[in-house]
This record gives structure tokens, sequence and C-alpha cells, in this order.
């Protein structure tokens, strides 16, 4: 069987992450989020995968290339504009071809592993489409399903009441009748094609749609801060293995810590996992680091400086005596000594017009920016890529992309 991702949306409520790259390709435990879907798809045998590409198309086909490193054929099918799923899913028409029985797609934006797969697969009806649901207490922001026993009677794109607490999970199991369904799908109210208006469209035709709800993992990081819920999860499967890395003397390190080659950990850090980092890495002397915390590859790490729940991107520096606690570094960054992110819970940030909660933040960070010494971040206060920001400052407002602050 075939599967079909959709990866060509820009994913805006994660900026400024996504301003240098899709929302499918941030890492969580230091594997870009595609990744994991892809792995997902390999376990359950799939052999050959179309990712449907737009936005930042170049960096998803440089990391994947044909698939080979990942152990499956990927093939690649461009989405020009991002005008919703259903167009999405009808750029890959060509290459599942008339012959294909059915196939598999999935949204390129959540986590899952591969038990999500088996379950779509082993609920498998006779000729019908199925949509993978689960079970969510706050179902708004999703797709929402009234069914009874296992028939679909109704799929409601983001209700503004309660209707039911099943939701949408934007995996399927679709049959060729599907492109033929999009053909004739009209565009929303909010101006898009989407794959649950076809969906409504098949069950109102009297076409077979029946759902298989899975208690198997489905992560999705909405916001960029949602990304260090999804890290702490996905860390919490790993083992540990530091066979790769030098370690100094007296370093202690305690709990599933797994350590790229080439990473060398200085004399007296100090290291408790779940905790991952990455290859060629220079962390310590003497830097603590605590759970749940992934560090990309080349990341340096100065002496005395303490890290906990934190994502760090790739090439970024962190100097000495530096503090990062509950936040997202992008690639590229680079901050001086005694650089301090405020921690907070519940705090309300603003983004793209909207009042949202953040559980527990310190920053964000985006791509190619630097900080100068003394610098403070107020709690929940964001700084946008390819910022210059002088020592000394306190970050109390978002800093927008671009921004000097002298
Ligand atoms: C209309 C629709 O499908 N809604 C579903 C979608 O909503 P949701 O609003 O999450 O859908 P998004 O717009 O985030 O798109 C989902 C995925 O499709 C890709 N994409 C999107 C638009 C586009 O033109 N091209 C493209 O490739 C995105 O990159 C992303 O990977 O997923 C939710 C699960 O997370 C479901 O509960 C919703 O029912």
């Amino acid at each position: 069987m075939k599967a079909v991702i959709l990866a060509a949306g820009e994913g805006k409520r994660c900026r400024p992450l996504t301003l240098t790259r899709s929302k499918v390709m941030l890492p969580v435990a230091n594997k870009p989020i595609l990744e994991h879907i892809i792995n997902a798809l390999v376990k359950n045998d799939i052999k050959e995968i179309i990712l449907v590409v737009g936005y930042e198309k170049e960096r998803i086909m440089d990391y994947f290339e044909d698939g080979i490193n990942f152990g499956v054929k990927i093939k690649y099918v461009e989405q020009k504009a991002q005008i919703g799923t259903a167009h999405a899913i009808l750029q890959a028409r060509d290459q599942i071809g008339k012959d294909e029985d059915k196939f598999i797609v999935v949204n390129g934006d959540t986590i899952i592993g591969p038990d999500a797969i088996a379950d779509l697969i082993n609920g498998e009806e006779g000729d019908a489409t199925t949509l993978l649901t689960c079970k969510k207490d706050d179902v708004s922001g999703y797709g929402v399903i009234v069914a009874k026993g296992k028939k679909v009677i109704e799929i409601i794109e983001k209700p503004k009441t309660l209707i039911s607490h099943l939701i949408n999970t934007g995996i399927y199991l679709f049959k060729n009748d599907i492109f033929d369904m999009i053909e004739k799908t009209s565009i929303s109210t909010t101006g898009e094609y989407a794959i649950t208006d076809t969906i409504q469209m098949m069950i109102d035709e009297g076409r077979p749609v029946t759902t298989t709800v899975t208690n198997a993992g489905w992560i999705d990081a909405v916001y960029s801060w949602n990304l260090l819920e999804a890290n702490t999860i996905i860390l919490g499967d790993f083992e540990t293995d530091v066979s790769k890395a030098k370690i100094e003397d007296c370093v202690s390190i305690k709990g599933s810590v797994s350590i790229g080659k080439n990473t060398t950990i200085r004399a007296g850090s100090y290291i408790v996992g779940p905790v991952v980092i990455g290859d060629n890495c220079d962390i310590g002397p003497n830097v603590v680091i605590l759970p749940s915390t992934s560090i990309g590859n080349n990341v340096s790490i100065a002496s005395f400086s303490y890290i906990k729940n934190s994502i760090l991107m790739q090439d970024v520096r962190v100097s000495t005596h530096s503090n990062i606690s509950s936040s997202v570094i992008g690639s590229n960054v680079i901050t001086g000594p005694n650089f301090i992110t405020e921690e907070g819970e519940k705090l309300h940030i603003i983004l793209e017009n909207e009042l949202n909660e953040a559980e527990k933040l310190g920053t964000v960070i985006g791509d190619d920016t630097d900080i100068g010494g003394n610098v403070l971040v107020r709690a929940g206060k964001m700084v946008s890529s390819n910022c210059r920001i002088s020592s000394g400052k306190t970050i109390a407002e978002d800093v927008p992309t671009n921004a000097l602050i002298n």
C-alpha cells in the first residue's frame, strides 16, 4: 500500500520557528515531525510515500531525498498554492494510479507512532473510506465526528459548540474514488478546499465511511510551546546510548541519555535524562542539563550553563553562565554570557491576533538570531529570526523579525 503525507503548509501558529522551515520539519527529540511519521509508516511495511510539498519544500527534499536512508521510496509532488487539504491530496492523483486499491493519507504535522497506522490498517472495512479518530476532552480546533458504531454520520470542521468528543486525527484510508469526489468539492467558507467537506459529501451520497477509534499516541503540537510537551512524551521512550560520545572524567549521567558521535561532554558536567544530544556537540565543562531536553547537532554549551526542559536546534552556541528553561531555540542562534530565560506558567500569548495560553514557557527564539551577554528574556516573550540584540538588554516585549535592539 502507498501513503500520501500532506506537508505543503507553513504552520503559522508555530511562528517564528516556521518562518524558515515548515512545521513538519520542526524537531522533536532531534527528529523532524515528518520523520516520526515516515518511521511509523515504514514500520507498517509501507514501501512508497508520496510527499505533497510546497512551503519551504527544498528543506524537506534535501533532508529526505529519495527516502533510501529512511527505508522507503519517497516521491514528491508540489502543491503550488496551499488552498486546502483536499486540494493537497488531489496533487497525488497521478502517483497513486488507478490500479491502487486503497491508500493511506496522513497530515504531516502531527506526531504518530506505528500503532496508530496499525490501528488504521486493521480497522479497514470492505470498500469503505476509514477515518482514524481519537477521543479528546477539548475538541476545539479540530474536525469533530458523529458516529453510530463504526459508521460515520457527520463530520463537522471546527464546530463552535460541543457535538462529540471524537476528533478527526487527519489519518485516512481512501479508495481511488476520493479524487473524483475532491474535484466535486466546493470551496469552504474559510476559502479552502477541505477534505472534511469531501468526506461529508461522500456520507451525503450514501457512500460507506467508517471510523476506527485509536488509543495509540497522537500528538499535535499546535503552538511552538507545545513542542516541549511533545518532546517530553517522545523522549520518554528513549534508551541510554553514550557509546559514541567522548565523556571526560567526573561527568555524571543519570536516567536515559542518548549522545551522538563526535560529541564531547567535558569534566564536571551533570546530565539527567531523558535527554538527547546530537553529533559534533561540545558540552561543558560543568554544564547541567536536566529533563526533558533535546540538543541538535553542532551545538556548543559553555561552562556553568544550565539547560532544562528545552529544545535547542542545530548549530546553537550558548556561552558561559547561561540559564535556559522551557524554551525552544532555533538553529544557528548565538547567545552571549549570562543569557537568562525567565520561566512562567499559564501565560497569555497573542499570536496571529489570537489570545492563547501556554501552560509553561520560557521563550521561543527564531533561527539566525544573535544575542549579546547579560540578556534576560521575560517569560513568554518571543524573539523572531535574524535579530541582533545588544548586551545588557531585558526583553519584555516580543521582538519582530530582523530587529536590531541596541
Ligand atoms: C480541513 C481539514 O483537513 N481539517 C483537519 C486538519 O485540520 P488543521 O487545521 O490542523 O489542518 P492544517 O491546515 O494544519 O493542515 C494539516 C496538514 O495538511 C497540510 N496542508 C494543508 C493545507 C494545504 O493546502 N496543503 C497542505 O499540505 C499541512 O502542511 C499539514 O501538515 O487536521 C486536524 C487534525 O490535526 C483535523 O482534526 C481536521 O479535521
